[in-house]
């Protein structure tokens, strides 16, 4: 027997036993999870973290081998974590916004049973996807008004992330105002200023003061507080019960056809569905955005959308975001990606998600 083969069968024993003892270790982090579960504890415990390294470290005989021990017991502790958050996060989905906000009710619409967790920011939505925090994030992507959120494919460019999910959300304005008023009592309308333009129509000669609010739902809990007849809030149905609010005034909106899309983002990616989307950046040279064009239409694709968004930090360059048709399991989707990649920069698949047909809407 070699040396080599000799060193190989040895480490495949020495594996063999690491792989028991890390089924023990992981055994005893279900434990962990548990009690800390039962007793609400935070899933890091940085003095607990520091009482490891150090007794384990103290275990290397042969200094050596402790900087790279000490990667692995990090990579160890990281794991651990990851596991348990995965296990106690696996069914809480993020929103971005306060209760009764439409990425709120976007969210119940889609995951009605599972726990719910707000974020102050778009961002770090984003974030606790990529920490395991939780296990979705349901994220406004466009709105047939107002256009898309810059905001957030810039953030799909930026995170490993996936869009797993779309969902289309029909946005309905409501006056809402405090238990026993009527429109005639109503003397001040708070809520988010887009929301008041899109009521436009309505609000026209009443001689209402419209107050613009940071949203829509802060609006409605804003008037609930108060409780003043002269007062109501334009907001989605859903914050009357939450708010305990009458509905004076109904679909309020002028356009009957605004609708946001939301889209539900994880951190793998799920290949069903009947369309996906990429980001890319083309080359710095003449032509470069034709070429890729090119490339999408020369396998046959149908490109839904396209969209462009300056790259920060780079004055006068774009990516791109484009939606097609296709499913990414067919062979034709793996060569459009390797051509892709090829003549772009960059090119980086968001995910796939299975649009309806517009005939079936
Ligand atoms: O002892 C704990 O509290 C654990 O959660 C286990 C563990 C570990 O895997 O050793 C993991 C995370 C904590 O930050 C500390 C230690």
């Amino acid at each position: 027997m070699s040396l080599l083969d000799d060193a190989r069968k040895r480490i495949n024993e020495v594996d063999a036993q690491m792989a028991d003892l890390f089924e023990q270790r992981m055994q005893a982090v279900e434990d962990v999870i548990r009690y800390k579960v039962e007793h609400q504890m935070d899933v890091l415990d940085t003095g607990r973290e520091k009482d490891v390294l150090k007794r384990n470290m103290g275990l290397i005989k042969q200094d050596k081998y402790k900087d790279s021990y000490l990667a692995f017991m990090e990579d160890m502790l990281k794991i651990s974590k990851d596991y348990q958050k995965s296990v106690i996060y696996h069914d809480t989905v993020g929103y971005q916004g306060v209760q009764g906000a439409f990425s709120h009710i976007a969210s119940e619409k889609v995951f009605p049973y599972r726990k719910k967790r707000n974020f102050a920011s778009f961002e770090d939505v984003f974030q606790a996807v990529c920490q395991n925090e939780i296990a979705y994030g349901v994220i406004p992507f466009e709105n047939s008004f107002t256009g898309e959120v810059g905001e957030v494919l810039d953030l799909l460019l930026r995170y490993d992330v996936y869009i797993q999910q779309i969902y289309d959300l029909k946005i309905s304005q409501n006056l809402l105002g405090v238990k026993g008023a009527t429109l005639q009592d109503i003397k001040q309308v708070y809520s988010k200023d887009q929301a008041i333009y899109q009521s436009k129509q309505f609000l026209e000669g009443r001689g209402y003061e419209l107050i613009p609010y940071p949203n829509t739902a802060l609006a409605a809990e804003y008037v609930a507080k108060q409780n003043d007849k002269t007062k109501a809030a334009i907001a989605a149905k859903e914050n009357a019960e939450l708010y305990g609010l009458d509905i004076l005034a109904e679909d309020i909106n002028t356009s009957e056809q605004n609708t946001t899309r939301f889209i539900i983002i994880g951190k793998k990616l799920v290949k069903e569905g009947n369309r996906f989307s990429m980001i890319f950046t083309a080359k710095h040279e003449a032509g470069a955005l034709v070429k890729a064009m090119e490339v999408i239409s020369k396998h046959g694709f149908n490109m839904e959308s396209i969209k462009s968004r300056s790259i920060k930090n780079k004055p006068w360059a774009y990516y791109f975001y484009v939606e097609i048709d296709g499913n990414l399991q067919d062979t034709k989707v793996v060569e459009l990606l390797m051509e892709m990649n090829e003549v772009c920069e960059d090119v980086k698949l968001l995910g796939a998600y299975t649009k309806e047909s517009r005939d079936e809407k």
